[in-house]
């Protein structure tokens, strides 16, 4: 596991956007995996970014993106499909047709999962996923007690999730109980995995995730079985680290 900190939001995000380019541009039809939250926000402004002054390609490039709450609409403007549109795929050259995020108006929930880790199968496998941690541990929606076996599922929100993710619902009874998230299995099988964490809320448990027991308590933890990690931290987020 490589772990990088960086000086403050900015950097980190600049590093993580540094590190997808190179990707695209090494492999121009790479296959990426995508992560929803506030953390990565500052990266996809940076790939925006280079996409205008540079022209990084997103033309051949396929996406998977980690969950979807399940219930919610697509034009939500809470669901995931709207944040990865506003946030990244307007933005840029990438063709719809190679955009995939779980589908969370499915009916019939188990084809939708088989049919998405098909897909993922059929474009080779996820050559870079982005993560982020929820305060809990969770990658994904992979909330505490995960099965590390996993693939897609519907997932059951942790209360703790539910009201960490509260702040951009109107009112916390309005965020959705239920999501579909890759399984930590189908993570594991990224041939890369970058994980970004940032703030003083995050230093506790990303220091139980990277330094303490691998337990299915701690979903993240799971990371340090996978043989190519790179975490970008600020130093906000590093603050426990002991080993750095
Ligand atoms: N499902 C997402 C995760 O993929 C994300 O990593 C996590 C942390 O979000 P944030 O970056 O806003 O702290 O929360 C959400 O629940």
């Amino acid at each position: 596991m490589k772990i990088y900190v960086e000086d403050n939001y900015q950097k980190l995000s600049k590093k993580a956007a540094y590190i997808l380019a190179s990707q695209i541009r090494l492999k121009p039809d790479s296959v990426l995996g995508l992560a929803t939250g506030d953390t990565p926000l500052g990266m996809y402004r940076e790939l925006v970014a280079m996409h205008q002054r540079e022209d990084l390609d997103f033309r051949e490039i396929k996406t998977f993106n980690l969950d979807e709450y399940y219930g919610l609409e697509k034009e939500n403007p809470q669901s995931y499909h709207y944040y990865m549109m506003e946030n990244l795929f307007k933005h840029v050259n990438i063709r719809k047709e190679n955009i995939h995020i779980p589908d969370g108006e499915a009916s019939d929930i188990e084809e939708a999962c088989s049919r998405y880790e098909g897909l993922i199968r059929q474009a080779g496998g996820i050559d870079l996923q982005v993560l982020g941690i929820g305060r809990n541990g969770h990658i994904g929606f992979n909330e505490p007690d995960v099965k590390f076996e996993a693939t897609t599922h519907l997932v059951h929100l942790d209360a703790d999730t539910i009201q960490a993710n509260a702040r951009f619902f109107d009112s916390i009874d309005k965020v959705p109980t239920q999501a579909i998230s890759m399984g930590i299995k189908t993570i594991m099988q990224a041939k890369k995995i970058v994980l970004l964490a940032s703030g003083h809320e995050k230093r506790e448990i990303v220091q139980k995730a990277l330094e303490g027991k691998i337990l299915p308590e701690l979903p993240a933890s799971v990371l340090q079985l996978h043989n190519d990690v790179v975490v970008i931290l600020d130093q906000k987020a590093a603050g426990e680290l002991k080993e750095i």
